[in-house]
């Protein structure tokens, strides 16, 4: 193995390419070997996935000085590829969570989930984040989103990238897939599988992977692979679609672990992917010895699909869509969730009431776990998670202080949700009837999807929008809640051009001065407050306006660098 030159006398990574990989490739490709190698010397391809919960791709070309070079990705609705030498993380749009950057192969397996607005959907395997935004934007504010990582540090990019791009019906979950099949027993409509996996398809991208894949053994991963996947069925609600993806080219994580998990779960069949150019149709050949799987099955893995980086603009993947027979039974999420809407002014009781009912609701449908299953949530209950969830739970706190009389009397503190109300009223238009239900955590507050079931035991990233959080008996907006509104529903705000030179000394955390008259406030407000910042007319944080000088409250790790 070492550094080689092609024959243009430029650097080639071929010769660092290990020879039991190079070996296997040739003997799976065949005629198509040669091809698939130029590809590494191949130039790489760049994309980003215009954030459909801010805007449209035709919305994004008419402010963005990059949308001349870029180019429509075949298989993604809002995927772009870009030129070479853009640098779209340097750009105020991207602070404002209008675009998220991805490799277009990776663009696919969302594509494939069909995700319907009402949808409840788990994504799994998350982190840093790229399809859960993606999920996001196809979701448009509705149903619910789970997405976990099992990496604690990993969760934190999911957490910044989930409240970038304004999501507000996600949770955020830090577990092992067991944990979460123990909560949300056939409750998904929609599941993505994206696997850990050997990375074979990611050579090209980051070389760095070949070191990885020659410490994670193919074997160790379709271990993995085979757990993760057998919790996700059991999440899956009869009726469901589950999407299983790798960027890995090696049939034992592909084609042969589809074949296995077929076997293991007759109630699941193959959806054919559509063909798009430059896709191959699932290889059943390398399905391995899986007899017992009977011709018509094994012959359906043509159904699932291979992106090759010589036959496309992309890396490599593979990806398989199943489909779960029979029809779910209960009231669909969009009906529940509609169920507890609209939150009357004030309501934080009645809500969590409801919440709790429907909560009730969804305990009593699980009552089909097992009594194995019961035993290990119950040990979870027992252990303390990073947020305690579970605890604590709208409790209004009681405090006792000197009445006018020096008689101790008892006055009641405004708990963190009151909070939340108070300055919902105030601060942002028609908050109140947003979906969601606020919760708090601490002094934290929350708008958790009505439909959530409870989440005792797991381990809990976000529990659901974080707005913002109770201190000093006031109530202090957080950076996600500026990031999901938009800037109408602001009462008070002010907007700069992304070139604006007030816009970059904005993200880099200065007070900003301006004139009362540059503010656009709702009628019937005063000018002194918060104000929403807004760069192109999408927010980028909060500032506090005060006789002509605007603090910054951006959070230090969301500025510029
Ligand atoms: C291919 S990456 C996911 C990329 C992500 N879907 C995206 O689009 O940004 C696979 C992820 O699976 C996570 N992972 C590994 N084992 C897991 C497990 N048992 N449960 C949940 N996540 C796991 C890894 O930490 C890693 O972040």
């Amino acid at each position: 193995m070492g550094n080689e030159e092609n024959w243009q006398g430029e650097y080639s990574m071929i010769g660092n390419l290990p020879r039991n990989f190079t070996e296997k490739m040739e003997k799976i490709l065949g005629e198509e070997y040669d091809k698939f190698m130029s590809s590494y010397d191949a130039p790489r391809v760049y994309g980003l996935r215009i954030n459909r919960l801010k805007l449209d791709v035709k919305q994004w070309r008419e402010i963005s000085p990059m949308s001349e070079g870029t180019r429509q990705i075949p298989w993604a609705e809002d995927g772009l590829y870009y030129a070479e030498g853009e640098r779209p993380g340097k750009h105020p749009h991207y602070h404002a969570g209008l675009y998220y950057i991805q490799e277009p192969s990776a663009m696919a397996p969302v594509e494939l989930l069909d995700v319907q607005r009402g949808h409840r959907v788990l994504d799994l395997c998350a982190a840093p984040g790229g399809k859960s935004t993606q999920i996001a934007g196809k979701l448009q504010g509705s149903g619910v989103l789970v997405t976990n990582d099992n990496a604690r540090e990993r969760t934190k990019a999911l957490a910044k990238n989930i409240e970038l791009a304004g999501v507000r019906n996600a949770v955020v979950l830090n577990e092992e897939p067991e944990a979460i099949a123990a909560v949300f027993t056939e409750w998904f409509d929609r599941i993505l599988v994206d696997a850990p996996c050997s990375g074979e398809g990611m050579f090209r991208k980051d070389e760095s992977m070949i070191g990885e894949w020659e410490k994670h053994s193919i074997q160790r991963c379709t271990i993995m692979q085979h757990d993760i996947l057998e919790h996700a069925a059991a999440m899956l609600a009869p009726g469901g679609r589950m999407v299983y993806s790798t960027c890995t080219f090696s049939p034992e994580e592909n084609e042969q672990q589809i074949a296995r998990f077929l076997l293991e779960h007759p109630d699941f069949t193959i959806i054919a992917v559509p063909h798009i150019d430059g896709w191959e149709a699932g290889r059943a050949d390398l399905a391995g010895d899986v007899g017992a799987l009977g011709e018509e099955r094994l012959l359906s893995i043509k159904g699932t699909v291979r992106l090759w980086p010589h036959r496309l603009e992309g890396e490599g993947h593979y990806v398989a869509v199943l489909g779960r027979s029979g029809i779910r039974e209960e009231a669909s999420g969009a009906a529940i969730a509609a169920a507890a809407r609209p939150l009357a002014n004030g309501a934080a009781k009645a809500a969590n009431a409801k919440r709790d009912a429907l909560s009730a609701g969804v305990k009593h449908r699980e009552k089909k776990l097992d009594a194995r299953e019961e035993r290990r949530a119950a040990k979870r209950q027992t252990r303390n998670d990073w947020l305690n969830v579970g605890t604590e739970r709208n409790k209004p706190k009681r405090t006792v202080a000197q009445g006018r009389e020096g008689e101790a009397a008892q006055i009641q503190e405004a708990s963190p949700v009151e909070l939340w109300y108070q300055f919902a009223e105030q601060f942002a238009v028609n908050a109140l009837s947003w979906p969601g239900v606020p919760v708090a955590f601490g002094s934290r507050v929350y708008l958790q999807p009505a439909e959530l079931p409870a989440l005792d035991g797991l381990r809990v990233v976000r529990a659901g929008w974080y707005v913002g959080e109770a201190a000093r008996g006031r109530f202090e907006p957080s950076h996600p809640l500026a990031m999901g509104l938009t800037q109408e529903e602001a009462v008070r705000s002010v907007n700069w051009s992304a070139s604006d030179e007030q816009t970059l000394r904005f993200l880099k955390g200065e007070t900003l001065f301006v004139g009362e008259a540059d503010m656009k406030v709702q009628a019937g407000a005063g000018t002194k407050g918060y104000v929403l910042i807004c760069a192109d007319g999408f927010p980028i944080g909060w500032g506090k306006y005060a006789g002509g000088m605007i603090k910054n409250e951006l959070p230090a790790g969301w500025r510029w660098m």
